[in-house]
């Protein structure tokens, strides 16, 4: 069994970033302890506090996100950091080499139910500039240098790309060290399975509302086939099924709330994600663009996101195309 840190150095990773995604396991291992306490340390249930998104935090989110953010300014490796539980970025070290963005805690509704969750995070090479603020972090999804996250569920996995193809390390809790279990991620191009809150299926555009129509209309329909359905209802969960036996997810824009385009957030979920799936042959798109090409505007916005098995993602962009 090889440790992470001899996995990455093998990859020719350099000392800094090894060194940075050290603290995040380290962070994420202690998460993982609070999240298996559960109600014995008094850490499920809601705080009284909303995040920037409008948002309940739980108190898991607050925690979680307290625990990186303490990790990450202590290491010196990093310049600024941005999370969904912080309004604003968080300057760290001004020799710090790198720039952060993670959601602390993915999915956390799932928390008061005892099923799975996640910390999902981006990381960029910070430049020389004396100056940091937001501008910094907007840079596009394609000059991620490393993106992951941790599942927290029956096992906790540490699912990782440096820009060599994904990775799957398992967390061994007597060890306390993430140990490679899965050397190389591959999505199967083509899929039976697609995941969606199906309840919000009145409210999409209509490329979307026609695809998923086709999808259901089965093996009689214009698709052939007959599609399975998954939702967890935690993006980290979703995805880390389609890592492991492929599928499409979508979290599309839709009409309630026009304004803003989808529900995720580009820097700390989609942007990660589209590198890990990207790197393991699927595709990450909004319906119209990739979205690692996408050059965002700030660091909580949002994005209609399809992304998984990369003829299905082709399919949804032509039912879009067709709209035009
Ligand atoms: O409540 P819905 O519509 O099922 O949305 C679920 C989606 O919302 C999210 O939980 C948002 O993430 P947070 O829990 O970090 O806010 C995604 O992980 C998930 O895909
Ligand atoms: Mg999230
Ligand atoms: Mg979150």
């Amino acid at each position: 069994m090889q440790f992470l840190v001899n996995v990455l150095r093998q990859d020719g990773v350099d000392n800094a970033l090894i060194s940075l995604l050290q603290t995040v396991g380290v962070a994420c291992k202690e998460i993982n302890f609070r999240l298996h306490q559960g109600a014995l340390a008094g850490v499920l249930g809601s705080t009284e506090d909303e995040n920037v998104q409008g948002e309940v935090q739980k108190k898991l989110d607050v925690i979680s996100n307290d625990l990186l953010k303490d990790l990450l300014l202590q290491s010196g490796l990093v310049k600024a950091l941005a999370s969904e539980e912080e309004d604003d970025i968080v300057v760290g070290d001004i020799d710090g080499q790198f720039l952060i963005a993670f959601d602390p805690l993915d999915g956390s509704s799932n928390i008061d139910i005892n099923a799975m969750v996640g910390t999902i995070f981006s990381i960029y090479r910070a430049n020389d500039s004396l100056v940091v603020d937001e501008s910094s972090f907007l840079q596009p999804g394609s000059l991620q240098v490393a993106a992951g996250y941790v599942v927290y569920g029956p096992a906790t996995l540490l699912v990782l790309t440096t820009g060599n193809g994904v990775k799957m390390f398992t967390l061994d809790q007597t060890l306390g060290e993430y140990l490679l279990t899965v050397k190389k991620v591959n999505i199967d191009p083509d899929t039976q399975e697609f995941a969606i809150n199906m309840s919000n299926q009145r409210h999409w555009a209509k490329p979307m509302q026609d695809y998923i129509d086709d999808l259901l209309k089965g093996s009689e329909g214009p698709r052939g086939k007959n599609f399975n359905m998954r939702w967890v209802a935690a993006m980290v969960a979703d995805v880390h099924r389609i890592l492991c036996r492929g599928g499409l997810f979508s979290y599309p824009w839709d009409r309630r709330a026009p304004e803003k385009p989808g529900k995720l957030r580009l820097m700390y979920e989609a942007n990660p994600m589209a590198m890990l799936i990207e790197q393991a042959g699927g595709r990450a798109s909004t319906g119209t663009q990739r979205i690692l090409d996408i050059q965002p505007e700030q660091i909580h916005q949002r994005v209609a996101v399809v992304l998984g098995a990369a003829n299905e993602v082709g399919a949804v962009e032509q039912y879009y195309s067709h709209q035009r």
